[in-house]
């Protein structure tokens, strides 16, 4: 079988890699932005470096090919970290993600153009048949169906070589008996893409499953969390909630913010919502700042975990797939110089000796990144059992997360938007250009208004840095309202 399997397994593996040289990338910045930025390029990376090797490996194991085989031992001593499958189902995932999230054309998909940007990286049969499978366990019946036609029809253009428009039949039909069933249950309502996993809180699957079953599952009861998760996707893709004359009202204007600091050099403000009001500062942050930051930041990097139940061991997390890393003030002259610059803008104070805010955030997202829909307060919807007996004193100490203060780091090719779905509002990364507004109300009550997600990356890469501000030190430069309301 070596004889006949062989050879075709080796050229499929070497078209592959044609795919990659042909997008003749030799520096840094276009490996990380060409190729590892393009979802379908780090899907096949991965793949080959997991299935497709572990194929070669089983069929190099004769004699014929002893000097290939010590060559690949070489290669497995390699101080690397050799994608996983777990990798696989992740960056399976991440396409899935941004194929429901962008609406995404299948067809030019599947010839390597992401949402207008070619690339010669494309999907075989078999590839679509591989994530029409990951769309089906995540409950996504409707997209598995696209998935699926898609494998159909690519394996008669492919005349069955990477997998047969039998096989692929069979799942078809099942992914489409599955979302037959589920829009009848759900009473036929057919064409709303429903978004997959947990906005706000808790909703999975499909959402056309929540809607029937639980439709006020979220952080808050008069929200649909289906709603939020509908509206997110729209943001996400760029369409317009609020009204025309709304929108009309959000203006850019140069302020002093109250500050002698800005009167020679004023900020450049950008109003994104008014109520909650959310705005955008443009310039905040130089090139060469901006560079100093990830450079520091780099090796700190770390995936960013949940808490396990009960506090009990932290995890990998799926509603946040991104790499944080945490820098002090004291690390850099520019961190202070930073805070001081946050602090004039905002009014706030963010002395961190005194725990007024938290260290500077550093997150940066690989292509298909995301972040849910979520608040940033910690403390204020916590019940006061939660208060007492699973949150660290400090944290207490220092009050919530007042306010939020969020630097882009680079430009985003496409996507990676801070969509707000219960505002309508979205915030599109622009390199040195920071997003600033309240998670608390002046009563101190946590705004649920202020719902916000990480868009996900559809190409490319996203850096950016959060400052959050903590209450304590904030009683005389933030006063209270009238009414918890307020
Ligand atoms: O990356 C973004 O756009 C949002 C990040 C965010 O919401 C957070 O880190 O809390
Ligand atoms: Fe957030």
């Amino acid at each position: 079988s070596t004889v006949s399997t062989g050879p075709r397994i080796f050229r499929r593996y070497l078209s592959a890699y044609e795919q990659v040289a042909a997008e003749q990338v030799t520096t840094e910045e276009g490996i990380v932005e060409r190729l590892a930025g393009n979802p379908l390029h780090s899907f096949h990376l991965i793949k080959r470096m997991t299935v497709d090797w572990k194929h070669i490996e089983a069929n190099v194991n004769n004699d014929n090919w002893k000097d290939v085989t010590k060559a690949m031992a070489g290669v497995e001593q390699l101080p690397l970290m050799i994608p996983e499958e777990d990798d696989l189902h992740g960056a399976s995932q991440a396409l899935v993600r941004l194929h429901d999230t962008y609406n995404l054309n299948m067809s030019q998909l599947v010839e390597g153009n992401i949402g207008g940007v070619k690339s010669f990286a494309e999907l075989s049969a078999q590839d679509c048949l591989y994530i029409g499978k990951h769309s089906f366990n995540l409950q996504l019946y409707r997209r598995a169906v696209q998935w699926f036609e898609e494998a159909y029809i690519l394996a008669g253009k492919e005349h069955n070589v990477t997998v047969s428009q039998g096989q692929v039949s069979e799942f078809l039909n099942t992914a489409l008996r599955a979302h037959e069933k589920i829009t009848a249950e759900s009473g036929g309502n057919k064409e709303k893409p429903r978004q997959l996993a947990g906005a706000g809180s808790g909703s999975s699957g499909d959402g056309t499953t929540n809607v029937a079953s639980d439709p006020n599952k979220g952080i808050s009861s008069d929200h649909k969390a289906w709603e939020d998760a509908d509206n997110f996707q729209a943001l996400c893709r760029g369409e317009n909630l609020r009204s025309e004359a709304y929108i009309s009202s959000l203006t850019c204007y140069y302020d002093h913010r109250g500050e002698a600091y800005f009167y020679l050099m004023p900020a450049k403000v950008e109003r994104l919502h008014h109520e909650p009001e959310i705005l955008k500062f443009h310039h905040m942050l130089s090139d060469a700042e901006i560079r100093q930051i990830k450079e520091i930041a780099k090796p700190l990097l770390a995936r960013s975990m949940v808490q396990g139940k009960q506090g009990k061991g932290n995890t990998v997390s799926n509603t946040r797939t991104s790499k944080v890393a945490w820098l002090d003030d004291s690390l850099r002259p520019l961190f202070q110089r930073i805070s001081r610059r946050i602090s004039l803008i905002t009014g706030l104070s963010l002395d961190i000796q005194q725990k007024h805010a938290e260290l500077l955030q550093v997150a940066n997202y690989g292509v298909g990144g995301h972040y849910n829909p979520h608040v940033d307060y910690l403390l204020a919807d916590k019940t006061e059992y939660e208060l007492k007996h699973n949150i660290d004193p400090r944290e207490l100490n220092m009050g919530d997360r007042i306010a939020t203060f969020m630097f882009y780091l680079n430009d985003v090719s496409l996507g990676g938007a801070t969509a707000f779905p219960r505002l309508g509002a979205a915030a599109w990364p622009s390199k040195g250009s920071a997003v600033f507004w309240y998670n608390l109300r002046r009563s101190g009550a946590g705004d649920t208004r202020t719902l916000h997600g990480a868009c996900p990356v559809l190409h490319g890469s996203k850096w950016v840095s959060n400052k959050w501000i903590r209450e304590k030190g904030q009683f005389l430069r933030r006063s209270c309202g009238r009414t918890p309301d307020a």
